[in-house]
Formats: structure tokens, sequence, C-alpha cells
């Protein structure tokens, strides 16, 4: 479920400083939401002022924000991406609940093809454990087993519904997403399990990806990476 707690300031420190850690040459993945939006105006910027680099954007919304501020686009087709500037829902330590915008398919796959994952989140976003709800995009027709097997896992998916259209959202892929509320998510097991369920396209649940966490507040921005990472 999309959080929107944090203040606009603390999101757009957070996506600059990520932003200025591109360097010439490299090919970025352009993440979704109004967090990595500020990252993808702050490299069209950089653009402007001729730094040379194309984006793979992650949905419809952040390819549209990339072409208006003049990043050069390229695919995954063509190109490996050496990092990738991506939002979250909910950041315990590196572990990450993602989908709030319903991009986590393409989120995923652009991330995992990138050297490195900076996450971009305003400190509203952290918290000790992940709570969920968990996203999960599936395949239209598998619906009911999808949902029978989330049961199974202990989740309780809930159908999302659109706003200002009626019926469920429909990704950027075709598919439906379900949250998915668990009383307590051990993220690795978890994100195993409903990575194997025939029909799951894929789930919000990010472990092990991130390189490294910008935490935007009010006064400033801290830069958080694990012991490995430095
Ligand atoms: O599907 C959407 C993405 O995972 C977003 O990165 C996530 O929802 C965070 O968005 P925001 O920065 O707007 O809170």
């Amino acid at each position: 479920m999309k959080r929107t707690g944090g203040s606009n300031e603390a999101k757009r420190r957070a996506g600059e400083a990520a932003a200025d850690r591109v360097t010439d040459g490299e090919v970025v993945g352009l993440g979704t939401g109004s967090t990595a939006a500020h990252a993808i105006r702050a490299l069209g910027r950089a653009v402007d002022s001729g730094l040379d680099i194309r984006g793979v954007p992650t949905s419809f919304q952040s390819r549209e924000l990339a072409r208006e501020v003049g990043i050069p686009l390229t695919t995954l087709d063509e190109a490996t991406p050496d990092v990738a500037i991506d939002g979250a829902d909910e950041v315990a330590g590196f572990d990450l609940v993602k989908g709030g915008g319903a991009a986590h398919a393409r989120e995923k796959y652009v991330a995992s093809a990138a050297d490195r994952l900076l996450v971009v989140a305003d400190d509203s976003k952290l918290t000790d454990a992940l709570a969920g709800p968990v996203p999960v995009e599936f395949l239209p027709d598998a619906r009911a087993p999808v949902a029978t097997a989330i049961r199974e896992a202990g989740g309780e998916p809930t159908l999302r519904a659109a706003e200002r259209k009626d019926g469920p959202v429909v990704t950027d892929n075709g598919n439906l997403v379900f949250d998915c509320a668990f009383e307590a998510i051990d993220p690795e097991p978890l994100a195993a399990t409903l990575s194997a369920i025939p029909g799951v396209v894929e789930h919000g649940l990010f472990v092990g990806l991130a390189d490294a966490v910008f935490v935007g507040r009010a006064d400033g921005v801290e830069r958080r990476a694990p012991p490995l990472s430095e």
C-alpha cells in the first residue's frame, strides 16, 4: 500500500543525493514513484549540463518523465544498467517492500540487472521490520489459485482497486495486483514462497538487492550502506 506521509522536501533530498552518484557514460535504471521522480528530474538537469547517460525506465510514468526532462532512453535488450535508482514503500535495514504504484515487476528486473541499486526514501519509510501489505502482481486468469496459495502461505490477499476507474488496477504489463496482509514477514522465505506460486508475475519484496539507501530528512540526507558495499 502506498505510504504518503513523507515530506516532498525529504524525498527531493534523497532523490537528488542518489542522482549525484551517477557518473558519465552510465546506463541508469529509472525507478517509479514520487521519490524516484526527484532523481529523474535531477538527472535531466545533469544531462542538460552535459552528463552523458542513458536511462532504462521501469514504468509508463518514469518513461514519460524521462522523456520530458531529456534523458536519452534505452532498453535491457541494448544495454545493462550500471546503476538503478528507485524508491520504496518500506525500508527495514536493506530489505524493502515496493509496488505501491504497481511497478515492482519491472523495477525488480531492472534493479537485479543493474550493478548497484540505490534506494531513495524519506524517513517515514523506515521501519524496524517489514509489515506490508506485500503487493503481488499476477496473471488475471490465475486470480483464484493465486489467492488460494497466498492464503495457504498465511496471507490475506485484497485485489487492488483502481481510482477514478471502476474495477481493478491493471499494471503496465496488463496484469492485476493483490495487496497481501501477513501477521509477520520473514522477508527471505516469504519472497521465495511467493515467487514459487504459479501465475505470480512478481512480488514487492526486495531482499538482498539494495546497495545503498539514501534517507531524506527535513534537514539533510543520510547514506546507509551494508558493510560490504562501503
Ligand atoms: O510501484 C511503485 C514503486 O515501487 C515505488 O518506488 C514505491 O511505491 C515508492 O513510491 P514513492 O516514492 O512515491 O513513495
